[in-house]
């Protein structure tokens, strides 16, 4: 949004949603907004998308409608659009969520900020990428911005929005304001930081999750369970900071960093990036499937969904819905 060229309406009146992109991620953005009562336009180039869009909404359904839809949301309200500029012609927002490729999101956003109405803000949802990099090809960047969410998009309620060297504080201002309206709980950041918040911190563990698959210190099932049995139970309700804070007991984070931060600084400092090879991809996925068992990918994503929502319901975040 351009600071001359106001949005074409206030984010609380918000109709038509063009979700761009419909695999994993642009498919529970389309779930999400659908429940929240939108109409939502999506576009996607493969030939099976259609089928697959339809079939990620109807399982996400359930648990959206255990947390409750917005008056007159439907399934029915999903338009498949046969052109990018189609779906985009007459939305008041824009979510892209095409492959983590830094080519093709320069050109996808380039096309469009040409085809958008003007103003009208566009996000993406890159996990990574600073929007300064991908906006380089786009005139009218200044409504550009990222809108990074976590899967499910439907249930996880976080997102992180940040704007590139090009984007209008006032678009970043617009989407935070619209996702909240959306009912996302939003993370507005001033500054670009690799991975924003969130996946840097995920990064670092993933890191070395890696790490111990690829010297055999720890199995993938081990793994899992260090943390769904241990910290992850803290950190649904409690965030890393606060948590440690109690492990000082009455002296607090003051305490803690005293005691722990020698010790603690070697593990901070030693380790670099695993290497991804062979063999260590194929340890992943060999224990992935081990853990996955018998249960299939729509079993998994079941037994997913329910989780989040009994965590957000025991600890009393259920969202309200929009109207
Ligand atoms: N999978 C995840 O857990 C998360 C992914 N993201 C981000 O979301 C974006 C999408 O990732 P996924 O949904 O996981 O990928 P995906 O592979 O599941 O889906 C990508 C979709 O984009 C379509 N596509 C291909 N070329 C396209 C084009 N030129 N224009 C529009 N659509 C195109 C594909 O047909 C496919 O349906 C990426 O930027 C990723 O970093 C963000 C948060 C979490
Ligand atoms: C795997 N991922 C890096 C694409 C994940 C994310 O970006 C966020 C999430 O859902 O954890």
């Amino acid at each position: 949004m351009p600071e001359n060229t106001p949005a074409p309406c206030a984010p609380e009146d918000v109709r038509r949603v063009a979700c761009i992109g419909a695999g994993v991620i642009g498919g529970g953005w389309v779930a999400h907004f659908l429940a929240r009562g939108y109409d939502v336009t999506a576009w996607d180039p493969a030939a099976d998308a259609g089928d697959r869009l339809r079939r990620l909404v109807a399982a996400a359904w359930p648990a959206l409608e255990q947390i409750g839809l917005a008056d007159g949301a439907s399934q029915d309200r999903l338009t498949l659009a046969p052109t990018l500029a189609e779906a985009v012609a007459d939305a008041d927002f824009v979510q892209e969520s095409a492959p983590e490729q830094l080519e093709l999101k320069r050109s996808l956003l380039a096309e469009l900020a040409a085809a958008t109405r003007p103003g009208v803000v566009i996000a993406s949802s890159t996990s990574g990428y600073p929007m300064t990099d991908m906006q380089t090809e786009a005139e009218n960047a200044g409504r550009l911005v990222v809108g990074h969410p976590f899967n499910p998009p439907y249930l996880i309620p976080l997102v992180e929005v940040v704007g590139g060297e090009q984007t209008d504080p006032g678009a970043v201002a617009w989407a935070s304001r619209f996702y909240g309206v959306a009912g996302k709980s939003v993370i507005t950041m001033d500054r670009e930081l690799p991975g924003f918040i969130a996946n840097r911190l995920q990064e670092a563990l993933w890191r070395e999750a890696l790490h111990m698959v690829a010297n055999g210190e720890a199995t993938v099932e081990d793994i899992d369970a260090s943390i769904t049995e241990g910290p992850g139970l803290r950190w649904a309700f409690m965030g890393p900071c606060l948590t440690f804070a109690l492990a000082g007991g009455e002296g607090g984070m003051a305490h803690m960093l005293d005691h722990f931060g020698p010790s603690l600084k070697s593990p901070w400092t030693r380790l670099e990036a695993p290497e991804l090879d062979r063999a260590l991809r194929d340890a992943m996925v060999d224990g992935c499937r081990e853990a996955a068992g018998d249960r299939t990918y729509a079993d998994l994503v079941a037994a997913r969904d329910q989780g989040v929502i009994d965590v957000l319901r025991a600890t009393g975040r259920l969202g309200s819905t929009r109207r």
